[in-house]
C-alpha cells in the first residue's frame, strides 16, 4: 500500500504510534462520531421452532427473507446455543490471545496449512488490526491446491491444535458442534424465505469445509487510523457470528451509511455471503462489513463461515429463474473461488475478486 508524499507528512503529524501497514487510506478510516443506532438491523426470535408453532415458524421464515433482502444482517435470539458454551469459549480464547508471542506462533498458519493462529491478515491489502485462531468445524478442510480451472489437485488440511490452555481444543470442539447445528438449521430457513424447499441446499454441506475463527482484537493507540476488519464481504453461505460486549462491527447500509451492531450477549448475527446472493439470483446480498476498534478494550469475536463441499457448482436456484428472471450469474466452481480469494491475503495481488466478476450483463 503507497501513501502519497502528502499522506506520509500527516501521518508523522498524527502522532503515529502503530506500523504504517496498519494505516487504512483516508476515505475508508473509521468516523470519530458516534454511530446512530442499529436498531434497524432486525432481531429475529428463533423460540417459535422449539415449541413447534408453525405460525411462528412462518412468520420466522418470513422475517429472515425481508431482513436478507433489506440489510443482508440480522441477528437471532432463543438459537438454542447454550451461553455457558460462549464462557467457556471466551475464557479459553482469552487465555490464548494472552500467550506470549512466540507460544502462538507455534500454531502460525502459512501457504502449507490456512488453518492456526495469524496476526497479519490483508484485507483491501491494507493489514487488519486483529489476531486469528482458525480451526475447521469438521475436523479438517478440504481445499483445491490452485485456483487455475484445469488443476484437480485438492488439500487437505488438518486443524493445528495449542498445547495451551489445555482444554483449548474440547472447548472449540463443542462450540464448533453447537454453531454448526444451527448454521444447518438457518441454511434451512432461508431457503424456505425463498419460497424453496428447506432442504434443497443441505447435500452441499454434507461434506462442507467450514470454519471457525476466533478473532482477537486488541486495543489500539490510533484507533481512528485502523481496522480491526477492512470492508469486505464474506465469500461463503452465511456467516453465524457472536461478540462480546465491547461492539465494533459495522454494516453498510443501502444508503452507503456504516451502521454500528449493537452487541446482545444472548444473539448471534448473521449475514449471507456471496453464495446465498447467486442461489437468490439476486434477491439477497451479500453486504459489505468491517471492524471499528478502540483505545480502551480489547475485542473478541466469534464467527463460522459456514461454506459448502469445496467441489459445489454455484448457480442461480433454477426454481427462481423464469423468463422474467433471467440468471444474472454463470456458474462457477466455489472451491476455486475461495482459493482465488484467499491467495489476496497472502500478497498484494492488485484488485480484489469479486463475485461481481461472475455477473451476466444484459
Ligand atoms: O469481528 C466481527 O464482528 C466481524 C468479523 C468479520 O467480518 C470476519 O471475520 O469476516
Ligand atoms: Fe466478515
Amino acid at each position: 500500500m503507497g501513501f502519497t508524499e502528502e499522506e506520509l507528512q500527516q501521518l508523522q503529524m498524527e502522532n503515529l504510534q502503530i506500523d504504517k501497514a496498519f494505516v487504512v487510506p483516508l476515505e475508508h478510516r473509521p468516523k470519530q462520531q458516534q454511530q446512530p443506532p442499529a436498531d434497524d438491523i432486525p432481531i429475529i426470535d428463533l423460540a417459535p421452532i422449539a415449541r413447534n408453532d408453525a405460525i411462528g415458524l412462518a412468520k420466522v421464515v418470513d422475517e429472515m427473507g425481508r431482513a436478507a433482502e433489506q440489510w443482508g444482517f440480522f441477528q437471532i435470539v432463543n438459537h438454542g446455543v447454550p451461553l455457558s458454551l460462549l464462557d467457556e469459549l471466551e475464557t479459553v480464547a482469552t487465555k490464548f490471545f494472552h500467550l506470549p508471542v512466540h507460544e502462538k506462533r507455534r500454531m502460525q498458519r502459512s501457504l502449507q496449512n490456512p488453518l492456526g493462529y495469524y496476526d497479519g491478515e490483508l484485507t483491501q491489502n491494507v493489514r487488519d488490526w486483529k489476531e486469528v485462531f482458525d480451526f475447521a468445524s469438521g475436523g479438517k478442510l478440504e481445499l483445491p491446491a490452485y485456483s487455475e480451472p484445469d488443476r484437480d489437485e485438492v488439500d487437505i488440511y488438518e486443524n493445528k491444535w495449542p498445547a495451551n490452555p489445555p482444554e483449548f481444543r474440547t472447548v472449540c470442539e463443542k462450540w464448533g458442534a453447537a454453531v454448526n447445528l444451527l448454521a444447518h438449521q438457518l441454511l434451512e430457513l432461508l431457503s424456505q424465505s425463498l419460497g424453496l424447499p428447506a432442504d434443497c441446499l443441505t447435500t452441499h454441506f454434507q461434506n462442507h469445509m467450514s470454519f471457525m475463527r476466533l478473532n482477537y482484537y486488541p486495543k489500539c493507540p490510533n484507533p481512528d487510523l485502523v481496522l480491526g476488519v477492512s470492508r469486505h464481504k464474506d465469500v461463503g453461505a452465511l456467516t453465524v457470528l457472536v461478540q462480546d460486549d465491547v461492539g465494533g462491527l459495522e454494516v453498510r447500509r443501502k444508503d452507503g451509511e456504516w451502521i454500528r451492531v449493537t452487541p446482545h450477549r444472548d444473539a448471534f448475527v448473521i449475514n449471507v455471503g456471496d453464495l446465498f446472493q447467486v442461489w437468490s439470483n439476486d434477491k439477497y446480498h451479500s453486504v459489505e462489513h468491517r471492524v471499528v476498534v478502540n483505545a480502551q478494550k480489547d475485542r473478541l469475536s466469534f464467527p463460522l463461515f459456514f461454506n459448502p463441499y469445496h467441489n459445489t457448482n454455484i448457480a442461480p436456484m433454477p426454481e427462481l429463474i423464469d423468463g422474467q428472471h433471467p440468471p444474472k450469474y454463470r456458474s462457477f466452481n466455489y472451491g476455486k473461488y475461495f482459493k482465488k480469494k484467499g491467495d489476496g491475503n497472502y500478497k498484494d495481488i492488485g484488485k480484489d475478486l469479486q463475485i461481481s466478476d461472475y455477473a451476466i450483463e444484459y
